[in-house]
This record gives C-alpha cells, sequence and structure tokens, in this order.
C-alpha cells in the first residue's frame, strides 16, 4: 500500500545544504582519500607482519637471504606507502580547496543580501563570523575526513591481534573506552566554553574594527581610552574562556595519548607471560605491540577531533544563523525590469526600525508621478533618509505600500530594481581601487566615456583632471586620500551613471563650497530633465533642481506643494501659539 505524501515525515537535515551541497560535489575526491588511506592502513599491517617474521624465522635462524627479499619487499611497501600518503593528502587539500571556495562564495553572496531590518551584531561580529568559516572547513573538508577512514581499521587491527596474539586483544580493547570515555565525559564543559570564547572573540573583534575604521576620530576626540578599556575587557574575557578551553581539551587529548602508551606497553607486558606459557613467539608479541598502538592511534585523532568538535560546532551553528536570517535574494518569479517610467507612490506606510520604540514613518502617503522632482525637507530625523531607504527597498514597512510604475516593489528582484535608481546616499562611502571602478562598480553598460562624462556632470573631472593618472588614482579603504567635496562628487557620479530614470540624492553636496555647489547644480538642471528626482537637503540652493517640495514632521507629510508656493508658505513669519 502507498503512503500519502503528506504522511511521509521529512526530517530536517542535519546540516545545511551550504555545508552538505559542496561537501557531496567532492564525493569523488574523498573515495580516493578513503582509498589511499586504506591502502596505508594495510600498509601498517604489512609491516608488522615483516617484523614479525623477522623477529620468529631470521633471527633464530639466521637467515640472511629471506631477510634481503623481506627488506625488498619493505622497501616496495614503504615507497607505495609514501606515494599513498601525499597523494592522500593531496586529494583532501583539493576537496578543501574546493569545498571552501564554495562555502566561501555561498557565505558572500548570502552576507550581501542580508535583509537589513533582521540583521543582527556589529560590523565586528560579522566580519569574524567570516573568520569561523576556516574552522568549519578545517574540519569538515580535511581532518575529519582522513580520521573517518582510520575508524573501520581500528577493527581490522584487532582481528589482526587476536590472530596473531589472542587474549592480548583485551589490553588495547580495554584502552578504548578510557579514550571515548575522555572524549565524552569532557564533551559539556567544551560546548558551553567554546560558545563562550567564539562570543567574546567576536567581541574583540568588534572592538577593533570599531576602532580601526574610525582611527582619525578615536586620535581627535580622545576615544582611545574608552575604547582601551572595551578592548582590555574583551581581551581578558576571552583569555580567560580559550585558556579553560584549551585546559579542558588538552585533558582529553593527553588521556589519548597515555592509553596509546598503556597499550602498547600493556601488551608487551601481558605477552611476556604469554611467551612463558608458549602461547606466543616473540616476532608475535613485537607485531601486537605494534598493532596495539596503531588500533589506539585513531581514536587519538578522534579525540582531538571530537576536542574541536565544539568550537566547530559554535561556529556552524554562528554562520547557519547568519545563512538563515532573511535573504533578499529574489525568487524565481521575481520582476527584473529593464527600465522604469519613474513614478513612486507610498500609501499608507507605517514604519519602525528593529529594536526602535517609536514608529519613525507614521502613515505616512506619497506619490511621486514620473519625470516630477521632488525636495524633501524636514528637521533632523523627522524621517526623510528613512523615507529613501524604503523606496530603496532596503527595509519594508510594517503597513502600508512602496510602489514603483505601479508594482508593488516587493516583486522586484531587489538588485535589479535598485541597478535603475541612481542613489548618493549622506555618507559618500567609496571603496579601496581606483577612482574608475569607483564610479564604474563592474556595471555592465557604464564604459569609459560615460564614465568621463557623469564625472564631468559631477565636478569629479576637475580635480582628477589635476591629478597624473586621475582616475586610476587608487583609494584606499573608504577612499582616505580625497577631501570630503571630492568623495561627494565621486559618489555623484557613480549615482547618475547610465542615466538612471529614478534618482535618489540624500545630501548631496553637503560637503561642497557654494560655488562647486552653484556650478552642479546648473550642470544638474539639464541632466536631470524628465527623470524622477527625490532630493533630501537642507541646502536652500538645491531647491532650483525641483518642481515641488514635501515637508516632512514625525514621519508624516505636513505640507506639500509647488516649491514656490511652499517655500514662500515656509518663510512666512510664524505667530507663537
Ligand atoms: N538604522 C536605524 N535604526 C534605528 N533607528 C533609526 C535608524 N536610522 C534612523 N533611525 C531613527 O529614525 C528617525 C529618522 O531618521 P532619518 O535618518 O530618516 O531622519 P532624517 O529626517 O533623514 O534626518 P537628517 O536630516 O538628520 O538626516 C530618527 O529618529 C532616527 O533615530
Amino acid at each position: 500500500m502507498s503512503r500519502s505524501p503528506d504522511m511521509v515525515e521529512h526530517p530536517r537535515p542535519r546540516f545545511a545544504p551550504w555545508l552538505m551541497e559542496p561537501m557531496l560535489r567532492n564525493k569523488g575526491t574523498y573515495m580516493k582519500v578513503a582509498l589511499a588511506a586504506a591502502m596505508v592502513n594495510i600498509f601498517g599491517l604489512i609491516t608488522s607482519l615483516f617484523t614479525m617474521t623477522v623477529y620468529d624465522r631470521v633471527v633464530p635462524n639466521n637467515a640472511i637471504t629471506s631477510l634481503v627479499a623481506l627488506s625488498i619487499g619493505l622497501v616496495v611497501v614503504v615507497v607505495f606507502d609514501f606515494l599513498l600518503r601525499i597523494l592522500r593528502a593531496y586529494f583532501t587539500d583539493l576537496a578543501g580547496a574546493d569545498i571552501d571556495h564554495d562555502i566561501g562564495s555561498r557565505v558572500f553572496r548570502r552576507l550581501v543580501a542580508i535583509r537589513l531590518d533582521q540583521k543582527k551584531g556589529s560590523t565586528g561580529a560579522l566580519t569574524g563570523m567570516m573568520r569561523e568559516l576556516e574552522t568549519l572547513r578545517d574540519f569538515f573538508a580535511s581532518a575529519t575526513m582522513t580520521a573517518l577512514v582510520d575508524v573501520p581499521f581500528i577493527v581490522v587491527t584487532l582481528v589482526f591481534i587476536a590472530i596473531l596474539g589472542g587474549p592480548l586483544v583485551w589490553v588495547p580493547l580495554a584502552a578504548i573506552p578510557i579514550v571515548i570515555g575522555a572524549g565524552w565525559l569532557t564533551r559539556p564543559a567544551l560546548d558551553r566554553l567554546s560558545a563562550k570564547s567564539m562570543s567574546e572573540g567576536l567581541t574583540k573583534q568588534s572592538v577593533l574594527i570599531e576602532t580601526v575604521g574610525a582611527l582619525e576620530m578615536v586620535k581627535t576626540s580622545g576615544a582611545a581610552r574608552l575604547l582601551g578599556r572595551r578592548w582590555s575587557a574583551a581581551n581578558v574575557a576571552h583569555g580567560d574562556s580559550s585558556t579553560r578551553q584549551r585546559l579542558v581539551s588538552t585533558i582529553a587529548i593527553t588521556v589519548a595519548a597515555s592509553a596509546n602508551t598503556l597499550s602498547y606497553a600493556g601488551t608487551v607486558v601481558a605477552g611476556v607471560f604469554l611467551i612463558a606459557d608458549h602461547r606466543l613467539t616473540t616476532g608475535a608479541l613485537v607485531a601486537c605491540s605494534i598493532l596495539s598502538g596503531r588500533a589506539v592511534q585513531p581514536l587519538a585523532t578522534i579525540a582531538s577531533l571530537l576536542s574541536r568538535l565544539s568550537a566547530t560546532r559554535a561556529s556552524y551553528k554562528q554562520i547557519n544563523g547568519m545563512m538563515e536570517t532573511g535573504s533578499e535574494e529574489p525568487g524565481a518569479g521575481a520582476l527584473r525590469p529593464v527600465r522604469f517610467d519613474g513614478r513612486i507612490e507610498l500609501r499608507g506606510i507605517e514604519f519602525r526600525y528593529p529594536g526602535a520604540a517609536e514608529k519613525t514613518l507614521d502613515g505616512l502617503n506619497l506619490v511621486i508621478p514620473a519625470g516630477q522632482r521632488v525636495a524633501l525637507l524636514g528637521r533632523i530625523g523627522s524621517g526623510k533618509s528613512t523615507i529613501a531607504r524604503l523606496i530603496l527597498g532596503l527595509y519594508p514597512p510594517q503597513e502600508g505600500l512602496v510602489m514603483i510604475d505601479g508594482t508593488d516593489i516587493r516583486q522586484y528582484d531587489p538588485w535589479a530594481m535598485r541597478g535603475l535608481i541612481g542613489t548618493a546616499l549622506q555618507e559618500p562611502v567609496l571603496l579601496s581601487g581606483s577612482v574608475r571602478e569607483n564610479i564604474v562598480l563592474a556595471r555592465d553598460g557604464v564604459d569609459d566615456a560615460e564614465m568621463l562624462r557623469v564625472s564631468e556632470l559631477s565636478g569629479a573631472h576637475s580635480f582628477m583632471g589635476r591629478i597624473a593618472n586621475g582616475y586610476d588614482l587608487r583609494l584606499a579603504d573608504r577612499g582616505e586620500g580625497l577631501s570630503g567635496g571630492q568623495r561627494q562628487a565621486i559618489s555623484l557620479a557613480r549615482a547618475l551613471a547610465g542615466k538612471p530614470q529614478i534618482i535618489v540624492f540624500d545630501e548631496p553636496t553637503s560637503a561642497m563650497d557654494q560655488a562647486s555647489e552653484a556650478q552642479l547644480i546648473g550642470r544638474l538642471e539639464a541632466e536631470l530633465q524628465g527623470r524622477t528626482l527625490v532630493l533630501i537637503t537642507h541646502r536652500p540652493a538645491l531647491l532650483r533642481l525641483v518642481d515641488r517640495i514635501v515637508v516632512v514632521e514625525n514621519g508624516r507629510v505636513v505640507q506639500d506643494g509647488p516649491r514656490d508656493a511652499v517655500l514662500k508658505d515656509l518663510q512666512r513669519p510664524r505667530v507663537a501659539a
């Protein structure tokens, strides 16, 4: 009788697809690793048989001819063993590098697509988490794979000992539970300490990133003392938990090492009695003592892996948390517009930032017809930049709709949609690399001619032209090496490149002098004809660019009309209530 599909339970996979898929893709390579590892184990057994034969047959009979033959055989085994070990390491690294590359790109793609309203943790914590990928890759892709192949050979080795040495097999058998027990007993403490140590490591990283990113401010505002305190507190906490974590894992690893020695020595001691009873030859004893060490050895490796398992699990949880955070990655049915007319509508918007007590936008309605140029005015903190963020789909509103060209923007592929909107936000953030790269940003359809055109428009050309190799000038992180106004001009050029039909400018000239601003406005007037402009500004001069002014207060539109009428009204002296 066939079961209905609904009755079939689908257990949650133990590991997430971002980890499993790249590993399974390398199945073939791991099979080769397993084969090489199996051969290496078999060679180990052969070596012990060689020793036994030498002790039992060659030494008593002084059989030099046999010794030569055996030695030649052994040399062949050693050569193969050498080659297979190298191949094993090579294939493991090959698969590791492939997995690393695959997981790395998946995690990076996800990081860029992370939904800002669901993002948790500071920049430092997020970058620290990327470092955890190393721990994860190393565990899953390298060491564990090799160790796992050795495990079945524990049984084979024990069977060999039982055949050669009979009851001697009880010695390594007794050592095995000790190793496993030490591993399991220390696990809970290790789990706890690993998670603690990792989160404290991330705190350290956060302080560091914040300090390095704001070095100029740290020096000028005297923030070094505050940050120094935070750094040493994070350092002490991290040092403390790492020391404890290492201590516990050392205990487990050392128990395994001691069990290995005990197993070897115990076999020798017990073997002496068996030889006395004529139940064992000297050669068999030597072979058994070698083999008993080999039987426990993989467990020692596993004990050390178990001690790393906790750290790996903590890293896995951390990265998986990020991978499961809401993503902007578009579904299969997402719309990918190639051009906008430029009509923007915000309908009944209620918006509160995650964790904020107050609503930032409260019942906001705004329709901007295609091709209209609108300024958003309002006091600081009134919600103007938030409106821009909502139009760009950086945050979804809790209530209401944001539409472009009559379509709810949630239906658009966010990357495709933002590619059609020219955006210059309040903080002009440049990247390391050349000025050219900063303007073009590897976008299709922005060639050198377009780059020069927009640089002239934004005013960037006036200073880039004066610098030798202007556009190939390499900038340090965040565009260090350029003035605030220069950075702003480059960020404007970036926004204008490709002639987007919709432009969103947030304080685009705040760092410019009046003359540069006036020239820019003159050039933009012609450029922005027929395009939709959302301009957020406190600078009156810029209002020349717009047809309409919308005044925002406490997240609502309180005034809206043609530019001159609203300006006149705003300039009228207010009568105190
Ligand atoms: N990422 C954020 N998380 C939480 N609250 C935020 C965030 N960004 C802004 N806010 C809050 O939202 C409110 C509106 O901010 P917004 O940046 O939209 O103001 P604005 O009108 O653009 O101000 P300004 O003219 O100073 O740029 C502010 O009270 C601010 O505290």
